[in-house]
């Protein structure tokens, strides 16, 4: 087994769709024709026909992991059941070289009205396994999956989560060359989507993993280079991971506001983010490590007692990662209608790593804290930095390093 061995290797793949039913069958019936005279155009798109996969190529190694990213429809399925030998590409060439481990659509590889342990073995003999080999593996598949108690049930039956948990058991523990996994993981549940990662992780050596997910933190952790697929083509394709994601990124952040609850009382009239860097498509840059200054103006509709301001920092998963300190200790004041409210906050020594993050601010009352105003989405800013990071924090550190020479008594 060589380790930088190229397991899969696709070459100007291509994969045209009709959009419609009727007309697809009609070139289908003309397509059957004309190949057999000799003069297919598949290069050519007709009426009503689309690139689900555009002019694809790459090269993936023993012990690499290939992360395809994109919006809905963007053709990574189309591709994934190329490279399985579902599909067959109209134009370009897949050569996938050992034994092929698939989890891509739930439930398809299975026969529903055969038992999860019969399917184990038809899975198996479609993967090149003999019956010894599947026998030796097939407890250690069930254990894996956890579904012991169903085993001998049709599939049929399984619920989806049971559905990928046998799918990847049997992809994964039959240590195929060659795994290709789609959005199915999302389907299990957090202790199994693990366990997976950790199997992932020990077979990845032997194995060219193709991985297809919305997970932009599961991207980064397992792959080592990346596509992403806009309308079948790679518009961003390197083992530049954390740009990539940036680019994914890029291509939804807007600056949309929604207001999630209010009583009416005060309203907000501006919000900036000071002393921007720059701005990108109207998103305020900021240096890592600069500060980040707002300014925020509210209007009072009617009396409120000491409002406390209250801002979230999220992430482009929309997870919360930061709350900036709330201004609880000030002197109480109860504000009257028409009256203006203005903040200007700064938090210094921004360590958040690079890309993109949203803000969203509640407003609440000193004496109840039931939040009279929130707002999420409300202003979106990125972080740029000159090298690639992923984890959310980019933390200063001192190091101080020392060499010193082994005693010899
Ligand atoms: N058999 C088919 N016939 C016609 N169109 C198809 C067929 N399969 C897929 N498509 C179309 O091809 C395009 C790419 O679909 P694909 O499933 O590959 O996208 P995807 O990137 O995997 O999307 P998602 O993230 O939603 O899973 C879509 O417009 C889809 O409607």
């Amino acid at each position: 087994m060589l380790k930088d061995e190229i397991l899969v290797k696709a070459e100007g793949v291509s994969k045209k769709f009709c959009k419609d039913l009727k007309t697809s069958l009609w070139y289908g019936i003309k397509d059957l024709f004309s190949n057999v005279s000799g003069n297919k155009e598949e290069r050519l798109l007709r009426e009503k026909e689309f690139w689900a996969v555009k002019d694809i190529s790459f090269e993936l190694r023993r012990g690499e992991c290939l992360g395809l990213i994109g919006h809905n429809g963007a053709g990574k399925s189309t591709l994934l059941k190329i490279l399985n030998g579902l599909i067959k590409p109209d134009t370009g060439k897949v050569t996938i070289k050992g034994k092929v481990g698939a989890l891509i659509e739930l439930g398809a590889g299975f026969n529903p009205i055969l038992t999860g342990r019969e399917n184990i073995y038809n899975n198996g003999a479609i993967l090149g396994f003999t019956r010894k080999e599947i026998d030796e593996k097939v407890e250690e598949i069930i254990d894996f999956a956890e579904i012991r108690a169903f085993i001998d049930m049709p599939v049929q039956h399984y619920s989806s989560g049971m559905k990928v948990r046998l799918g990847f058991a049997i992809a994964a523990q039959m240590e195929p060359d060659v795994l290709i996994i789609d959005e199915v993981l999302a389907v299990g549940d957090i202790g199994f989507v693990l366990k997976c990662f950790k199997t992932i992780d020990r077979i990845l050596p032997k194995t060219a993993v193709v991985y297809v997910s919305h997970s932009m933190p599961q991207v980064s952790r397992l792959c080592d280079i990346i596509i992403l697929m806009e309308q079948g083509r790679a518009i961003f394709q390197s083992n530049e991971v954390a740009n990539g994601i940036d680019l994914y990124y890029s291509r939804f952040a807007e600056n949309e506001l929604q207001i999630a609850k209010t009583d009416d009382r005060i309203e907000l009239e501006k919000i900036e983010i000071l002393e921007a860097k720059n701005y990108n498509h109207n998103i305020a840059q900021l240096e890592w490590d600069s500060s980040l200054r707002l300014f925020l103006r509210f209007k009072i509709v009617s009396e409120i007692f000491s409002p406390i301001l209250i801002i979230y920092i999220y992430d482009k998963e929309q997870r919360p990662v930061a709350l900036l300190k709330p201004n609880c200790n000030k002197d109480s004041k109860t504000l009257q209608s028409g009256e203006i409210l203005e903040f200007q906050v700064s938090h210094h020594n921004l360590q958040l790593s690079k890309g993109l993050y949203t803000l969203s601010l509640g407003i609440s009352e000193e004496e109840t804290k039931a939040p009279i105003l929130r707002i999420n989405g409300v202003l979106t800013f990125q972080v740029i930095y000159k090298n690639q990071f992923w984890p959310p924090f980019l933390l200063k550190t001192e190091y101080e390093e020392k060499v010193l020479q082994e005693k010899i008594n």
